[in-house]
């Protein structure tokens, strides 16, 4: 820290925050921001510098105002966070200047931590963007409509009870008391009034993730709603009452933001255009409702209005809502939601009021629900998530037997498919041609003769699970395709961590495969174990031929990944590993040699264990799967086997 409080801290994370203090003749001269990837931290007031400390690329507000408001508005991942006592003009010009902003307190490091990955997660337009928002949208995903009149009331028992049922959590902003005593929900200057409530609105959101992380559902997204009186909300019917809401919002860093599509296009596409270059990571539901029972909508005008919630090609997801005079307007509205092309953006198509419930069942996907610990629903006719899956599984889910050998992986998957709701059942062993059969998890296996091998088990050269999938025509029965999860599972694991250059895979057997074929993915070199492959095999993978262990023992620092049985001389370089990885998949297996300077297991048998579980429930239920639920029947499985070892 600078004789003059001036705060310049250097790039880099692994450095302490002691040793990241510059200079102020350095910071002076260079006047250097933090480079764009990471997030550029404007702090004004003691309490706002207090809970920063520790944190990388922090400037001082005032020093911002006098000589780089320009800079840090060019900046993508600017953040002010500023003390409830700051002056109040000073912290208007800080907004204006950028985009983010954190409540200080304990928790402000770590909001600014998930801001910057947020803020750089793949932008419009991007397959990998598509292929997140529909595992997002998977089948049978719900959303809560939060209608706290101050979010700090959602304790985290509350929010725990919350994550169990439902998998994004909607903060209704027009209904909280700041808004609704404003002149954003009475009408007058919109924009003044979205100044006025913004430093509220973000404290309540910081208390909402703070409550959400003591919950242990701290990375549950969160959709903010900004609804005016004509789409069933609270806010003055206008564009800029709506938009400017919508704009406190996105500076809370929300993952996803509700966009009323009923406003005239010129409002509309402006703010979409600014929100979207803006804030690239934030992620847009186009919406509109009608409220009006006696506005008769036919399926024509259904799929018109989906259309007008697709936001030209901008939202990732649409939902419409209309009024239902009857139960046959559930189907009309579903019937057009499977007619309209949204060019794959998830559609949420539902009817308001008790004639409209059915469509709320029929709605696989992120469904608005209630729960019984909040105050009210948030409108007529919506249910709890609860009610519609035991809806569904009297109606239409049909029960599945999984065959899961693994007892690690088979309690995972039970739990995994009891939080969603879903009646299936795990077994040990299930045949495949059992009418019940819903997939597999096997051992790494080549012998796959009765199966469609995917590209992906191909390539890696290992099948380790067996998915029904759809064929082209629905009435054609499924096939069973055999696909590799483990691969997938390693790469996203390890991919965003820092590696050094060389993996070495030890086993000889088709275990060792898929560890091999993600880590070809990540590293430069990677050693197996002689006798993994050979010389004629076709499912050595693609990227360039491993070398054998014995021929090159590595230099410098090593990954040391475990996929099979160790001798002497295994043992003693998984010692010598900087990292090393459990790809035993097996909870019971001995321990491994405890390593000189690996922080002991970059990741262990259940963190590996884990993430095949992840990708399997991917690939068996096409949705983001409950994590927390897995991760504890992991560890719980790991606990038993070794109090029963004791
Ligand atoms: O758009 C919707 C759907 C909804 O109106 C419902 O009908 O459940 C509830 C609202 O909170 C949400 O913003």
């Amino acid at each position: 820290v600078s004789p003059r409080g001036l705060k310049w801290f250097v790039r880099g994370r692994s450095m302490s925050a002691a040793a990241t203090t510059v200079s102020p003749r350095y910071s002076e001269k260079t006047k250097v921001l933090p480079r764009s990837e990471e997030a550029c931290v404007v702090v004004v007031g003691k309490d706002a510098v207090a809970s920063v400390a520790g944190v990388t690329g922090v400037v001082e507000g005032s020093r911002v105002l006098a000589e780089s408001a320009n800079q840090v508005r060019e900046h993508p991942i600017s953040i002010l966070c500023a003390s409830e006592d700051a002056d109040e003009g000073v912290v208007e010009a800080l907004r204006d200047a950028t985009s983010y902003e954190v409540a200080p307190g304990p928790e402000a490091a770590a909001e600014i931590r998930r801001i910057e990955a947020l803020a750089r997660r793949p932008g419009l337009g991007q397959a990998i963007r598509k292929s997140e928002v529909r595992l997002d949208f998977g089948d049978d995903t719900f959303f809560l409509s939060l209608t706290y009149e101050d979010l700090s009331l959602a304790t985290p028992e509350t929010l725990r009870e919350f994550a169990k049922e439902v998998d994004m959590l909607e903060i209704r902003a027009d209904l909280l008391e700041c808004v609704q005593a404003s002149a954003l929900a009475g009408g007058g200057d919109a924009a003044a009034a979205a100044r006025d409530v913004c430093g509220s609105v973000v404290r309540q959101v910081g208390a909402l993730r703070a409550a959400m992380r003591a919950a242990g559902c701290g990375d549950m997204p969160l959709l903010f709603t900004a609804r005016s009186k004509n789409q069933c909300g609270a806010l003055a019917d206008s564009p800029e009452a709506v938009y400017a809401l919508a704009a406190v919002g996105l500076r809370a860093g929300v993952e996803w933001l509700d966009v009323e599509a009923n406003w005239p296009a010129l409002d509309k596409h402006g703010f979409v255009e600014w929100a979207s270059s803006r804030y690239p990571g934030t992620r847009l539901l186009g919406s509109q409702h009608v409220v009006d029972a006696d506005h008769d909508v036919g399926p024509k005008t259904a799929v018109r209005l989906l259309h007008a919630c697709a936001l030209g090609g901008r939202a990732d997801a649409v939902k419409l809502v209309v009024a239902a005079r009857d139960e046959r307007d559930s189907i009309a509205v579903r019937s057009a939601a499977s007619e309209a092309d949204l060019d794959d953006a998830p559609c949420v198509a539902i009817c308001l009021g008790d004639a409209g419930r059915l469509s709320r069942v029929l709605n696989r996907v992120m469904t608005p629900v209630t729960h019984r610990l909040l105050g009210g629903a948030a409108a007529p006719g919506q249910l709890d998530a609860k009610t519609l899956m035991a809806l569904r599984r009297q109606l239409f889910v049909s029960r599945k037997v999984f065959g899961v050998a693994s007892p690690a992986l088979a309690k995972a998957h039970a739990a995994a498919f009891d939080r969603v709701g879903l009646p299936h059942v795990v077994q040990e062993v299930v045949d495949p041609n059992d009418e019940a059969f819903g997939g597999a998890a096997l051992e790494p296996t080549r012998d796959w003769a009765d199966l469609v091998v995917s590209d992906k088990a191909a390539a890696v050269g290992a099948v380790d699970t067996i998915v029904l999938a759809d064929d082209q025509s629905r009435r054609s029965p499924k096939t069973r395709r055999g696909d590799n999860a483990l691969a997938p599972a390693l790469e996203r694991a390890l991919g965003a961590r820092r590696l050094p250059p060389t993996a070495i895979v030890f086993g000889a057997d088709s275990r060792a495969y898929a560890p091999v074929y993600a880590l070809s993915n990540l590293v430069p070199t990677v050693l197996v174990d002689p006798g993994l492959y050979r010389d004629d095999d076709d499912h050595r993978p693609r990227l360039g031929i491993p070398r054998s262990r014995d021929d090159d023992p590595p230099e410098g620092p090593f990954l040391a990944v475990v996929a099979g049985d160790l001798d002497a001389s295994g043992a003693d370089l998984v010692a010598r590993a900087d990292l090393v990885v459990d790809a035993r998949l097996d909870p019971r297996a001995p321990p491994l040699p405890a390593t000189a300077t690996a922080t002991a297991g970059l990741l262990d048998a259940t963190a590996v264990l884990l993430e095949l579980a992840d990708e399997q429930q991917r690939l068996w239920t096409s949705r983001r799967p409950p994590r927390v639920v897995m991760a504890e029947a992991i560890l719980l499985d790991a606990a038993t086997i070794q109090c029963d070892a004791h």
